[in-house]
C-alpha cells in the first residue's frame, strides 16, 4: 500500500487504533466491531469505517474486523517492525520522566541518547539511556533523526538549528517556544496548558453522557 494515499487525518489516528488493537490481540480477541472500536478510541464509527477502508480492511456486517489482519497492517505502516532511535535534549523534570518511560513496550521507539549542559547530569545513565554533553551533539547523534526537546524555551532555537544541520527530520517540541525550521522538517508541538484548557472547555460545553463515562 502506498502510504502517501492515506489522508493525514487518518494517518494521525493510526497510533490510536494500533494501541487498542494491540491490546485486543494480547487479550486473545480475534475480531472487533467498529462500534467497540469507536467506544474505545472515541472516534465515530463512520470515520473508523472510512479510515479502515484505506487500509484495505473491509469489515463484514455482524463480524467486524479481523484483529490479526489489522495488527499486521498497522505494524507495517507504523514501521513497528523497525526500531526508530530518538535523541532527547534536556534531562530536567520532564526529560528525566521520559527517560524512565519504556516506549519500547508498545512501540518500537527507543530513546537512544540524551543531552544536557549540566555537568552533574553528563556522564550518567538514566533508564539505560546515556546522557552526553550538549557540546558533543554533532559527534554523538550518528544518524538519529528524531529529537525530543525538553530544554528551556530560551535554548530551543539554537539547539533546533544544530539539530537541523545534523539532518534531524522530526522534532517533538515540549518547550513553549515556536521554533522555526525549514519546511521539510516536521515539528509536533505539545503544549500541556493548551491541552488542559481544551479538556476543561470540552467538559464544560460537551459533557459526556453518564453511560459513556462508566465505560
Ligand atoms: N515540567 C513540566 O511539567 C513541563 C510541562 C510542559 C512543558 N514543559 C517545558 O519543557 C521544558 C523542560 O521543562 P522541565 O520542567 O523539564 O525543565 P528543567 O529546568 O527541569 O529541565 C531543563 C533541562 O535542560 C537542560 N538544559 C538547559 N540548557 C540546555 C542546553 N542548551 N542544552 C542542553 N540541555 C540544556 C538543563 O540543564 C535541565 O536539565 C521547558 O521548556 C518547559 O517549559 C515542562
Amino acid at each position: 500500500m502506498d502510504h502517501n494515499k492515506i489522508p493525514q487525518a487518518t494517518a494521525k489516528r493510526l497510533p490510536l487504533y494500533y494501541r487498542f488493537i494491540n491490546n485486543l490481540n494480547h487479550q486473545g480477541k480475534k475480531r472487533v466491531s467498529s462500534k467497540e472500536l469507536s467506544d474505545a478510541v472515541k472516534v465515530d464509527s463512520a470515520t473508523i469505517r472510512r479510515d479502515f477502508s484505506y487500509f484495505g480492511a473491509l469489515g463484514k456486517k455482524g463480524y467486524g474486523y479481523n484483529v490479526e489482519y489489522l495488527l499486521g497492517f498497522f505494524r507495517k505502516t507504523l514501521d513497528q517492525d523497525e526500531t526508530t532511535d530518538v535523541a532527547l535534549i534536556g534531562v530536567g523534570n520532564l526529560g528525566t520522566a521520559f527517560l524512565h518511560y519504556n516506549f519500547m513496550k508498545n512501540n518500537n521507539i527507543l530513546i537512544k541518547m540524551a543531552f544536557d549542559s549540566d555537568p552533574e547530569k553528563v556522564g550518567t545513565t538514566i533508564g539505560d539511556v546515556p546522557v552526553y554533553h550538549i557540546a558533543d551533539l554533532e559527534k554523538k547523534l550518528d544518524g538519529v533523526n528524531v529529537a525530543i526537546l525538553t530544554i528551556p524555551a530560551s535554548e530551543a532555537d539554537g539547539i533546533t538549528d544544530r539539530l537541523v544541520a545534523e539532518g534531524i527530520t522530526g522534532i517533538l517540541n515540549f518547550t513553549p517556544a515556536r521554533i522555526t525550521v525549514p519546511e521539510y522538517i516536521r515539528v509536533h508541538h505539545i503544549d500541556l496548558a493548551v491541552e488542559l484548557q481544551a479538556l476543561v472547555y470540552f467538559l464544560k460545553h460537551y459533557p459526556l453522557e453518564e453511560t459513556k463515562q462508566l465505560d
